[in-house]
């Protein structure tokens, strides 16, 4: 199958790199890869060497032919961007993004279902920071795919020998699981920030897990999905390491200071996360501090009353 890359960010290409054990992979991004192209590097994974068998294009052309696109671009972004692709008339699209869109709030496959209804939509999400990838180091990720024969195909593709698909045929359960971890993590980020402890934070993944399941439930998604590596195992990883962006974006706002600009795809998730479960009577009280905390309307400390001040109840 030729496969191609959509979005040259640290995700997208590392996705590339990894590939490249298998054969040739396309990646196309918006700007600055004629760069790329000639330093087989990019300032999105520094110290990482781009494989000959990558070929790097900022022509949208070059993916022309593709049997899988790997859509690895922010969440937020895919719906627009979705119309601009259709002449690349692939067979498979593989959401690599993790969120919920803000405006319709609904996941990446459901996106992709709407705008490509002939192709046939996929998620790829778990533990993985882009830059482990990029250097070879072991790796597992879930695939969700809704037609078994096709989720079987592409985790045949897209397994490397260091990058390791599981399959299911929940996609809902995978998307979920990358999303909502984002969310969780930056609310242990804005608790470790803020000098609350490491025992504050393992009771906000337990109770932020205990949130994404019951989300997850509601809309129908498997619970063992969100007990794999999309759901338990990325919300162990984001919510404890420094190398996330969601979880730094949290220290930041939990010490008072100015986060850095980056990819944080939990914000956007967080408002429609509490917008949905809040039209629907579902009770996330993590997920909403963390919603009224990015949007400035409480700080970390009202954020902390807030749960702690709940009403007792059976765990
Ligand atoms: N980084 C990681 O470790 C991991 C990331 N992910 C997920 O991958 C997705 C992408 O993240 P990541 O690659 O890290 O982000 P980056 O910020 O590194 O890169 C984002 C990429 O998307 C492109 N992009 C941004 N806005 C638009 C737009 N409006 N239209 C089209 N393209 C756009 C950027 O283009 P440009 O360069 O021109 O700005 C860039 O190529 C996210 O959903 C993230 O959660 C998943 C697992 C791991
Ligand atoms: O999703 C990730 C790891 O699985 C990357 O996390 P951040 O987007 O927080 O950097």
């Amino acid at each position: 199958m030729k496969i191609g890359v959509v979005g040259a960010g640290a995700f997208g290409t590392a996705l590339a790199v990894s590939l490249a054990a298998n054969g040739p992979v396309w990646l196309w991004g918006r700007a600055g890869m004629e760069a790329v192209a000639t330093s087989r590097t990019t300032p999105r994974l520094p110290g990482i060497t781009l494989p000959e068998a990558v070929h790097i294009t900022g022509d949208i052309n070059g993916l022309a032919g593709c049997d899988v696109l790997l859509l690895a671009m922010p969440m937020q972004a895919l719906a627009d961007t979705l119309p601009t692709l259709s002449g690349l008339r692939a067979r498979y699209a593989v959401a690599c993004c993790k969120g919920i869109d803000r405006t319709r709030l609904t996941g990446p496959a459901e996106i992709i279902a709407s705008a490509w209804p002939h192709v046939t939509p996929a998620v790829l999400s778990g533990p993985s920071f882009a830059a482990d990838i990029a250097r070879g180091l072991p790796t597992a990720l879930s695939l969700g795919c809704a037609d078994e024969a096709a989720g079987s195909k592409l985790q045949d593709a897209l397994s490397t020998p260091t990058l390791r698909l599981y399959r299911t045929t929940d996609v809902t359960g995978v998307e979920l699981g990358g999303a909502l971890k984002n969310v969780i993590a930056i609310a242990c980020g804005c608790a470790m920030g803020a000098g609350l402890g490491e025992s504050a934070r393992a009771a906000l993944m337990t109770r932020g897990f205990a949130e994404m399941q019951r989300f997850a439930a509601h809309v129908g998604a498997q619970p063992e999905t969100l007990q794999g590596l999309s759901g338990f195992g990325d919300l162990a990883l984001t919510c404890t390491s420094a190398q996330s962006r969601n979880y730094t974006y949290g220290l930041a706002l939990g010490a008072g200071t100015t986060p850095a600009h980056a990819t944080v795809e939990g914000r956007a998730t967080a408002q429609a996360l509490h917008t949905r479960a809040a039209a629907e009577g579902l009770d996330l009280p993590i997920t909403a501090v963390t919603a009224a905390i990015v949007t400035g309307q409480i700080t970390v400390k009202d954020a902390m009353s807030r749960l702690l001040s709940r009403r007792l109840k059976e765990e």
